[in-house]
């Protein structure tokens, strides 16, 4: 009933040409596949991948953007630009922006409720720090950011939205949440959707799980009763590690 949705965030990696070099490779896979695939790509490469991946069944994300449509905002990048270039997806509130560039759950929100408005799909990031699970309130945490995120979103925009359970200290260090683990927190983040908007929607909204996904541990966690999809790091800026991955 939920597509299955595994997207690459390429983060600030690969140059124009690399990119090309690297959408070209996976346009096969993403043909042969019933899983949807996006690559979210650094904004100065939007333009040319979308043109590279227009006729295939890749789709585009970016991996930021403000909430305004345009004005005095110096280094920023609007969903009236995004739009303009086709752009499908929108990373929101990934844990690096939260951490390096004050990104808040308020900046999270307003952004989510401008790409709806743009008709560009949030994939909206949350996830709880070593630390906060240590002390065992992660779900606090986690459920917190989803709540904020979805503050004033209608009903029926939910299943615009996807959400990507990223847990940061399994970001980039090759350390996974075990997949029971990160089952647990998509089906508790889908009861919080539940409380929110009802059973209707929260069985249709997708999850994704983010943090060292690789070929060798993507089945597990696709296997998972609440995990729809990933969103892969690392392992996405390599085609044969992003095709095992897709035909996991
Ligand atoms: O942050 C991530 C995707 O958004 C995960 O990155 P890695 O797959 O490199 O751990």
């Amino acid at each position: 009933m939920r597509r299955p949705f595994i997207a690459g965030n390429w983060k600030m990696n690969k140059t124009i040409s690399e990119g090309l070099v690297l959408v070209k490779e996976l346009k096969e896979v993403a043909e042969k596949t019933d899983v949807e695939v996006a690559v979210c790509v650094p904004f100065i490469a939007l333009k040319d991948i979308k043109e590279e991946i227009k006729d295939s069944k890749i789709k585009l994300g970016a991996q930021n953007m403000h909430w305004e449509e345009s004005g005095a905002f110096t280094g920023e990048i609007s969903p009236v630009m995004l739009k303009d270039i086709g752009v499908d997806y929108v990373i929101i509130g990934h844990s690096e922006r939260r951490q390096y560039f004050n990104e808040t759950d308020e900046t999270v929100n307003k952004k989510i409720k401008s790409a709806l408005k743009h008709e560009i799909n949030p994939i909206v990031c949350v996830g709880e720090t070593l630390e906060e699970r240590e002390k065992g309130i992660e779900k606090d945490i986690v459920k917190n950011q989803v709540l904020k995120a979805f503050d004033g979103v209608e009903k029926d925009d939910v299943t615009k939205i996807v959400i990507a359970y990223e847990p940061i200290w399994a970001i980039g260090t090759g350390k996974t949440a075990s997949s029971e683990d990160a089952n647990e927190m998509c089906a508790f983040i889908r009861k919080t959707i539940e409380e929110k908007y009802g059973i209707d929607v929260s069985e249709r909204v997708r999850i994704q799980y983010g943090g060292s996904v690789k070929p060798h541990n993507v089945t597990d966690i696709m296997n998972q009763a609440d995990i729809d999809g990933a969103l892969v790091g690392g392992a996405s800026l390599k085609a044969d590690a992003f095709t095992e991955i897709v035909n996991f």
